[in-house]
């Protein structure tokens, strides 16, 4: 049997499975098998617990003199995946509650490097750390660098944003609701990125306050994604020409989040965590 923990942060949910001295195989069968919503606990995400130091990822045992704790993180379908925002603050949640983490200021590594999650009074702050437009030239030209296509819809424009993890960023048109949108499969991207992306579909609520709904790469429509928040918002406030540091209310389907533009071409994501239960469950 194995220990784990469920979480979820706005409601993007995970499945913590604690492998403190990096012993455990996971392979990607076994993630989807707990992923599963229907013959397994259910998660948009499952996140290893293990020391840096026992990753077997040398770019990862290198961060291990900046952060003690690795999240390594899988999407539902068991791809690999570099970075999940929301994941970040679950994982310190978890970190603080198990003993393993304290103070105010923790540092986690992942696939694309160190970032910091701060405790707040009513959740945690995550620096997110550099992100860039994937082709700021084009971008500059165009406001845009690729089309989508959802499902059943008509092509739109898009911005493609990389904040270690790969996202597209799509404005609503006048007229096209987020609840009209069919998220049921993966929307076609032209021309279509490496790796895949996670595509997130906006609509302005108001000056710095967007609402967004996304198909996140690896798992399909989940009810939150920090990145891709994050991806909204500077996507957004690259739109609308004015790069200022005021904070975005980014509204998901599963509750809020606050994005703040950095100095230095960083980035913060804030909101809650919850740890929803713990047991036991045979891989
Ligand atoms: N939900 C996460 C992102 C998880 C990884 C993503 N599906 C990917 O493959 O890049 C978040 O909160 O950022």
């Amino acid at each position: 049997m194995t220990r784990f923990t469920k979480g979820h942060g706005t409601e993007n949910d995970f499945v913590l499975v604690p492998d403190l001295e990096g012993t455990l195989e996971l392979t990607p069968a076994q993630v989807q098998r707990i992923a599963d919503r229907h013959a397994g606990l259910g998660a948009d995400g499952v996140i290893r617990v293990v020391r840096a130091l026992h990753s077997t990822d040398e770019a990862v045992r290198e961060q291990s003199a900046q952060a003690e704790w690795f999240m390594d993180y899988r999407n539902a379908d068991g791809s690999l995946a570099e970075m999940c925002g929301n994941g970040t603050r679950v994982f310190a949640d978890y970190l603080r509650r198990e003993g393993l983490a304290t103070g105010d200021a923790i540092p986690v590594a992942t696939r694309a490097g160190v970032k910091t999650v701060r405790v707040l009074e009513d959740g945690y702050a995550v620096d997110l750390g550099p992100w860039r437009l994937v082709d700021e030239e084009g971008a500059r030209r165009d406001g845009f660098d690729v089309m989508v296509r959802p499902r059943h819809g008509k092509p739109v424009p898009a911005l493609s944003v990389d904040l270690g993890n790969p996202h597209v960023v799509v404005m609503l048109p006048e007229g096209i609701e987020l609840d009209q949108l069919d998220l049921s499969g993966a929307p076609e991207i032209h021309p279509a990125p490496a790796d895949g992306a996670n595509v997130e579909f906006v609509k302005a609520v108001g000056p710095g306050h967007l609402a967004m709904r996304v198909h996140e790469r690896g798992v399909g429509e989940t009810r939150s994604c920090g990145t891709g928040a994050a991806a909204a918002a500077l996507a957004t406030r690259f739109w609308s020409g004015v790069e200022d540091e005021s904070p975005w209310t980014v509204d998901v389907p599963g509750g809020r989040l606050t994005v703040t533009p950095l100095p230095g071409h960083r980035v913060e994501l804030a909101g809650p965590s919850a740890l929803v239960a713990d047991g036991d469950f045979p891989l």
